[in-house]
């Protein structure tokens, strides 16, 4: 069984195949949907032709990609298809349990795409095309300048050169390029986002899975920004090593709440910020002093230790042993009684992600475990080890999210704080 009551039945298997000219962020659009998928526990995993293509020919100029040029048609078709039996094999495979794969190409010829469904349908798994098309200059320039920077077909090649080549690229598949068509293609499924989502059509969705993936993509932009995550001050709780409750903050919390609008001026500068904190005092007395707009979430409140609620890890080990042993063994899945799991919370936070990927620049406080969850989705950490992460108190946590991955600086408040860290199969 996958994450969020979705079933590994044959028929729910999903392909997503990307269709676009290059530079218009498919892989980008892959990659993620795979790591939000991941992030619901719903099996999934990206297939790239260019990691194909590459174990053949390492940094092909624009040239390889012409269509006159029978060597390289030959040989995008082998690595097309070897990225295809590849993706067959995991969706067939017992162990992998595939639900979604993404078969990330340029996909541009209706030929190559009648190929796929005709293939899929074989194996009874869903084609759904996802179509980015991008007409933008501004946003195509940008996107040619982070492949450029990012892709290993350019990694040895001068920024000038590299640049040209790949606008050449662009044109060599224009020529060959057919669109999904709303009246001849109006029997498949897929969603063409137009210049990251100014404007998209949807078409013919026929699975829960497939409009949680359509939704996700109507909620994604590409506009760079960041993300801060901190936890609230030292708590009272904290002090004695209680789990739980809402108590208020310690002395040392409170300098951290007096500390962090110098912290966060540093890193944020004059951009626009908004603030978005748990209903729990701990949170909002560690955001009081901050000059900008807050708000609050229930979802991003602890999570919730049922009868536990109160106690400290000492004296849970002794009145519900089991309970303490099991939780130990899978952290993830573990469900307090009358309380919640890892799992819980990560279906909680599920509007929280989908609400920051629309937003621009927001900093969220709240709690060690909502703290791991969100840290997990941004960082593609694996749901069995998010849970087991190290997250001090007192520390600002920068994200930097763009097109080709996030990157994390850690800013330390220098204020002492207790850990509340309690390593995987240590006493209490
Ligand atoms: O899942 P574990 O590692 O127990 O961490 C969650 C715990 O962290 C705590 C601190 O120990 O969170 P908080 O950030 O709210 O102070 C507890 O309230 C909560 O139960």
């Amino acid at each position: 069984m996958a994450g969020l009551g979705v079933s590994t039945a044959d028929n729910n298997r999903v392909c997503v195949i990307m269709v676009g000219l290059p530079a218009t962020g498919k892989t980008m659009m892959a990659q993620k949907i795979v790591r939000y998928l991941s992030w619901l526990s719903i099996p999934s995993k990206c297939f790239n032709i260019g990691l194909y293509r590459r174990r053949k020919m390492a940094n092909p100029s624009s040239k390889f990609f012409e269509k006159s040029n029978a060597e390289g048609d030959i040989q995008r078709r082998e690595a097309t298809q070897a990225a295809l039996q590849e993706m067959i094999e995991w969706f067939t495979d017992p162990d992998s349990q595939g639900l979604v794969g993404v078969f990330d190409a340029t996909n541009t010829t209706k030929i190559r795409r009648e190929w796929l469904v005709r293939i899929l349908k074989e194996y009874q798994i869903q084609p759904m095309f996802v179509e980015s098309i991008v007409n933008d200059a501004e946003i195509i320039s940008t996107n040619i300048n982070d492949i450029q920077s990012n892709s290993p077909d350019y990694k040895d090649l001068d920024p000038t050169e590299a640049f040209e080549d790949l606008k050449q690229k662009v044109l060599n598949y224009e020529v060959i390029y057919e669109p999904l068509d709303e009246v001849s293609d109006k029997d498949l499924t897929f969603v063409k986002i137009i210049n990251f989502n100014t404007q998209s059509i949807v078409n013919k969705i026929c699975s829960y899975l497939q409009s949680r993936i359509v939704y996700y993509l109507l909620n994604l932009h590409v506009k760079p920004r960041s993300i801060w995550l901190s936890r609230h001050g030292e708590s009272m709780y904290n002090l004695s090593g209680q789990l739980g409750g809402d108590a208020d903050l310690s002395p040392g919390g409170q300098l951290y709440a007096a500390k962090l609008p110098s912290l966060v001026l540093d890193s944020v500068g004059d951009r626009p910020l908004t603030i978005w904190t748990s209903t729990l005092k701990r949170t909002q007395q560690t955001s009081r002093f901050l000059q900008y707009r807050q708000l609050q979430w229930k979802a991003l409140d602890e999570l919730d230790a049922g009868v536990c609620d109160g106690m400290t890890y000492a004296e849970i080990e002794e009145k519900y042993p089991e309970d303490f042993k099991a939780r130990d063994d899978n952290k993830f899945e573990y469900r307090y009684k009358g309380g919640e799991s890892y799992r819980d919370v990560v279906s909680r936070l599920e509007p929280i992600i989908m609400e920051l990927e629309r937003q621009e620049n927001i900093m969220i406080v709240t709690h060690q475990a909502v703290l791991r969850c969100l840290y997990a989705y941004f960082m593609n950490v694996d749901m069995s080890e998010s849970p087991w992460m190290e997250v001090p108190l007192h520390t600002l946590i920068k994200l930097d999210v763009r097109a080709y991955g996030t990157t994390v600086t850690r800013i330390k408040a220098d204020i002492p704080a207790v850990s509340t860290y309690r390593e995987k199969g240590s006493k209490a």
